[in-house]
């Protein structure tokens, strides 16, 4: 499949990185004159494409959005004589109904993928479009399988996936920066403090995500009675961790 990433940044460039090791997909990179867009197409074999007319020329079949929001439906609308290209949009906020009237005869679905799409480990809160027919549906669900879970949503729950899903790995690495802080201060060396958390993340995420138990339960297995762990769980509590991590949804959720 020929598949064109529209705006090669952070997220672009982890859905480049992605698909590049899942599959010999063919990768174009979109994107104005930037070096690092340039070093990143080397790298991943993808041809880089400047000019909107040489990507019209280029056929691709599958459009992925990942430039900045505000000016999707304006890069779009560059592409709207594309013909049987399946559209497939990472912007947060950007609706179907808005690119449709950007691309009037593509088909259009959504997606809300997160940073780790990068190393095929990513969470993808799916939107498609419902016109589309199965053999179709079946093609765009293949050609973004190697990214991570896919996790189909209607597109009125796409924002809330999003934030969760999708600015969540960045409220993890911020809990992940202060827990190797406070490694730092116990005196170990920070690079081992890094690769601890790292792993304990991972394997706490693995775990839950293969047993399907409610967190608290996963918790209350390692709080041993008068142990350390609940000594912990109380200093955070008092903190207002539980509070501050609800308050980060609400205010990414615009609240
Ligand atoms: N960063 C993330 O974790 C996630 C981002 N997204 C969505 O992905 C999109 C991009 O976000 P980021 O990668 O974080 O931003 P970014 O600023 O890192 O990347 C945007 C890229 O678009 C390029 N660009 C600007 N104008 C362009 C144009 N006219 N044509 C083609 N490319 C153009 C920029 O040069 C840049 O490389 C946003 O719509 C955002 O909502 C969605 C989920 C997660
Ligand atoms: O910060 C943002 O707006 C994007 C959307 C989800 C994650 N990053």
């Amino acid at each position: 499949m020929k598949i064109a990433v529209i705006g090669v940044g952070n997220m672009g460039g982890a859905i480049m990185k992605g698909l590049a090791h899942g599959k010999q997909d063919e990768l174009i990179a979109f994107n104005p004159e930037n070096p690092r867009v340039d070093k990143l197409a080397h790298e991943l074999n993808a041809q880089r494409i400047v000019k909107a007319d040489e990507l019209l020329a280029a056929q691709p079949d599958l459009l992925i959005f990942t430039t900045p929001a505000p000016i999707t439906t304006k890069v779009a609308a560059q592409f709207a004589q594309l013909q049987n290209a399946l559209v497939l949009s990472a912007a947060a906020g950007v609706s179907i109904q808005e690119l449709k009237a950007a691309m009037p005869t593509a088909s259009v679905s959504r997606m809300i993928p997160n940073i780790p799409v990068a190393v095929n480990a990513g969470t993808i809160g799916l939107t498609m479009d419902p016109n589309l027919d199965e053999d179709r549906q079946k093609q765009l669900r293949d050609a973004i399988a190697t990214l991570g879970d896919i996790i189909d949503v209607k597109e009125e729950q796409l924002d809330i996936v999003g934030t969760v899903g999708g600015c969540g790995p960045a409220f993890v690495d911020v809990m992940m920066d202060a827990l190797s802080d406070g490694a730092v201060m116990e005196g170990l060396d920070r690079q081992t403090a890094y690769q601890i958390v790292a792993s304990m993340v991972k394997g706490s995420g693995a775990l839950a995500y293969a047993t399907k138990e409610a967190p608290a339960i996963l918790r209350d297995q390692v709080a041993s009675p008068g142990g350390t762990t609940i000594r912990g769980i109380a200093a955070l509590e008092k903190a207002g961790f539980r509070s501050a991590l609800i308050e980060a949804i609400k205010a990414s959720c615009g609240e």
